[in-house]
């Protein structure tokens, strides 16, 4: 019978599926961050049980950590206790840990595909909602709670419920300067915040097999910003080529079996789908949230929604609320929001070629008066590359701040918070209402657009001079 992708994967990691029970997956590998391992390691301890698989699992400390300081002095109470106890968890249970003070330290999603520990048609699990980013490389990744932690961690497996499978097509080539994040916002924008609700989506299409990984990685990042369980892309050359020699990654005859293997793990082409989506790409613009979740998006040249304009009494009441929290006026040109502080960073955008991309736009300008910008490199690596390339240089010399690496302002969970009342441009995945700090107002863009809205101020179209 004719497979999808996720089918696939899905059906080569089935251990045992009773009847009217949810099916028994095997895991192949289990990231770990400190905020959701704490109880599942003292479950472990309490029953006296050891890791199924200590080698296959492999944590960071990312959401917590200090983005000014490598340092424990430098954290709240809090986060040095979650940061020590997970430092005291991974060498009494064995597991590999990233400390602060280690190159590979970085958030979870940055770190775990640029060691190779991410690989196609593999199945990726982690305490952590954005684990949909691996599914960029043809992997089944999702997130799990704390308890389902506990049981990977004693298990190596999981008791999971097959999802719908959805097709999200993006048909020939995106403009110049449309960036993968514009691309995925534009699909949040037209099938809404829990149009994926119930499915896992493969990602396909012209404009998405021309993606880098690190492009893939932004829309796979953000499948959950859809409801969707995991977001999905078939391996390719693309794939082959980013993981070649990467530490963890398949050498010598390994690496040529599992190339031979990554052929199969496409979407075969008589498979159905239970729904698909088609977008356009020559149709999307730049991207930019104006509300207070990732469906309430418009282009840059679009103008803030009008409530009046709506014949939904649901959606006009949550564009009416949205419009409260963000303070702004319908009918206001995008181009006319101005913007007080800049977050470029997090799981979704913070990778090499995200900082190259910004720092085009920060290269030989300043940082407009009032605006503090900062720039979160998603890992140590990326870090030391972004250096080795001059990028740090442009961004101060531009006046942007340049940190260690972390979750940062992604989810102020660290001292990297908003103020009440600050309107942030910010590369990150979610503009819930508070996300990034109380009374906090957050605009989802992407690289080139929160550089460009840094040094103008304001929201500025990048498609023409500013
Ligand atoms: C802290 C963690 C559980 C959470 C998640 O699961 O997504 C965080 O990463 C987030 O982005 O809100
Ligand atoms: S960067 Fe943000 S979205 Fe990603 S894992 Fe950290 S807090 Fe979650």
């Amino acid at each position: 019978m004719a497979k999808t992708l996720y089918e696939k994967v899905w059906d080569s990691h089935v251990v045992v599926a009773p009847e009217g029970e949810a099916p028994i997956i095997y895991v192949d590998r289990h990231l770990v961050h400190e905020v959701t391992s704490p109880q599942a390691f003292s479950g472990l301890e309490v029953a006296g049980r050891r890791l199924r698989a200590a080698g296959k699992t492999f944590a960071t400390m990312d959401h917590n950590t200090s983005t000014t300081s490598a340092s424990l002095e430098a954290l709240s109470p809090m986060a040095r206790t979650q940061v020590e106890t997970l430092e005291r968890n991974c060498k009494e249970f064995g597991v590999r840990l990233y400390d602060i003070h280690h190159k590979n330290q970085g958030i979870v999603h940055v770190m775990g595909p640029e060691l190779g520990i991410t690989l196609p048609g593999t199945v990726i699990v982690c305490g952590d909602s954005h684990t949909a980013t691996h599914g960029a490389f043809g992997a089944l990744a999702f997130g799990i709670g704390t308890s389902e932690v506990e049981h990977v961690m004693a298990t190596q497996t999981l008791r999971q419920l097959k999802a719908k499978t959805m097709k999200i097509e993006v048909r020939g080539h995106v403009a110049s300067g449309i960036t993968a994040k514009d691309i995925v916002l534009a699909i949040i924008g037209k099938i809404g915040m829990d149009g994926g609700t119930g499915y896992v989506v493969e990602f396909c299409g012209e404009a998405i097999e021309a993606l880098t990984m690190e492009g893939r990685m932004t829309v796979c990042n953000m499948a959950i910003e859809m409801g969707a369980k995991a977001g999905m892309i078939a391996p390719d050359a693309t794939t082959a080529e980013y993981l070649k020699g990467r530490e963890f990654a398949p050498k010598g005859a390994n690496w040529e079996q599992a190339l031979a293997a990554w052929q199969e793990l496409k979407t075969d082409a008589d498979a159905v789908f239970d729904a698909s989506v088609v977008l356009d790409a020559k149709d999307i613009a730049p991207q930019l949230t104006w509300g207070t979740n990732p469906g309430q998006v418009v282009a840059i040249d679009q103008l803030v929604p009008n409530p009046a304009d709506e014949t939904n009494s649901t959606v006009k009441t949550s564009i009416e609320s949205a419009l409260q929290y963000v303070d702004l006026t319908a009918g206001t040109l995008m181009t006319d929001v101005s913007i007080n502080k800049v977050f470029i960073g997090s799981c979704t955008n913070s990778r090499i070629e995200d900082l190259r991309a910004a720092a085009v736009h920060a290269k030989g300008r300043k940082v407009a008066a009032g605006v503090k910008a900062i720039v979160v490199p998603g890992s140590g690596l990326v870090k030391e590359q972004a250096e080795a390339e001059g990028l740090d240089k442009i961004f101060l010399e531009a006046g942007f701040e340049w940190r260690l690496p972390g979750c940062s302002m992604c989810l102020a969970m660290n001292d990297d918070k908003l103020e009440a009342g600050d309107r942030c441009a910010s590369t990150s995945n979610r503009n819930f209402e508070g996300r990034q700090g109380r009374g906090s107002r957050t605009h989802l863009v992407s690289p080139a657009m929160a550089a460009a809205a840094a040094v103008a101020g304001h929201f500025v179209d990048i498609r023409k001079p500013y």
